[in-house]
């Protein structure tokens, strides 16, 4: 039987006090799907991420995962149930290697640390999947570095593997390519191109030469509402899109 894991939003909105962040979002994220939001600073992107993660609770509206309604399942749960983000390495494993933390999150999926006489048994496995999924993520010869020591480009990924340890239907990334050299950054983004199409990613992003090399869907956020949304030519040719990227320039 093949899951449904349509991501969607209905009338999603968060406002602190008077302050509406994100307001009345209703999209739809077809599996498979690459992704792009983007929007200028202050748009409400990191909020809607959050709104879907559960990191936040929204004020009004729902979010719903292949149907069944989650606004109110935990983070840990949406998990479980397929979707889950990024988190920054130095909050995670620090001081072990690329294999030990991306082995620590399988067995932590696995359920394997509370089966502790299992572990020993199972170790070639968890070992052979992290081997896996670091060779997807062209990791292999990164396998025992101390995941500080190496490039930020690379510690991007080794994050990315963690979350794809979970195995995540639907893959969310928060300015992946955020503080890291240009050449890196484009690396990143051809590996993460190469990831199976059963994982949706959405992705928040400013620099708009790998939005647009990288997604098959754009939508824009202006002031915590959808401007529009469409393909990377559809949104390249809009006026409305293009006013709201001049202005940013114009002020910034
Ligand atoms: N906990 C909070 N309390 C009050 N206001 C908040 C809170 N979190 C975010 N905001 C405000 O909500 C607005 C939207 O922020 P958000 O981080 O979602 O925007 P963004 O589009 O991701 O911006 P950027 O591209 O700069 O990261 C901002 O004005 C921000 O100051």
């Amino acid at each position: 039987m093949s899951q449904d894991f349509t991501l969607r939003t209905e009338g999603l909105g968060k406002q602190w006090g008077a302050f509406v962040a994100n307001s009345d979002i209703n999209l739809s994220f077809t599996p498979g799907a690459r992704h792009a939001l983007i929007g200028p600073n202050g748009a409400g992107k990191t909020t809607f991420i959050n709104l879907l993660t559960g990191a936040l609770a929204p004020s009004s509206g729902k979010v719903f995962l292949g149907g069944q309604d989650i606004t109110h399942m935990p983070q840990h749960q949406r998990v479980h149930s397929g979707m889950t983000r990024t988190f920054q390495l130095n909050t995670l494993f620090a001081g072990l290697t690329v294999l030990e933390s991306v082995a620590l999150a399988i067995s932590e999926r696995r359920g394997l640390q509370r089966v502790w006489w299992q572990t020993v048994a199972k170790r070639a496995d968890v070992i052979d999947e992290a081997m896996a999924l670091l060779a997807t993520l062209k990791l292999s010869d990164q396998a025992n570095s101390v995941t500080h020591s190496m490039a930020y480009g690379k510690q991007r990924l080794v994050e990315i593997a963690l979350a794809l340890a979970t195995k995540p239907r639907i893959l969310l990334l928060d300015e992946p390519a955020a503080g890291i050299p240009q050449a890196e950054s484009k690396e990143l983004f051809a590996v993460l191109a190469q990831l199976p199409r059963e994982v949706t990613v959405l992705f928040i992003e400013h620099d708009m030469g790998l939005v647009f090399r990288f997604a098959d869907r754009i939508t824009v956020l202006v002031g915590g509402k959808v401007l529009t949304e469409g393909t990377p030519a559809e949104i390249a040719a809009d006026p409305r899109v293009k006013e709201v990227y001049l202005g940013e320039a114009e002020h910034g």
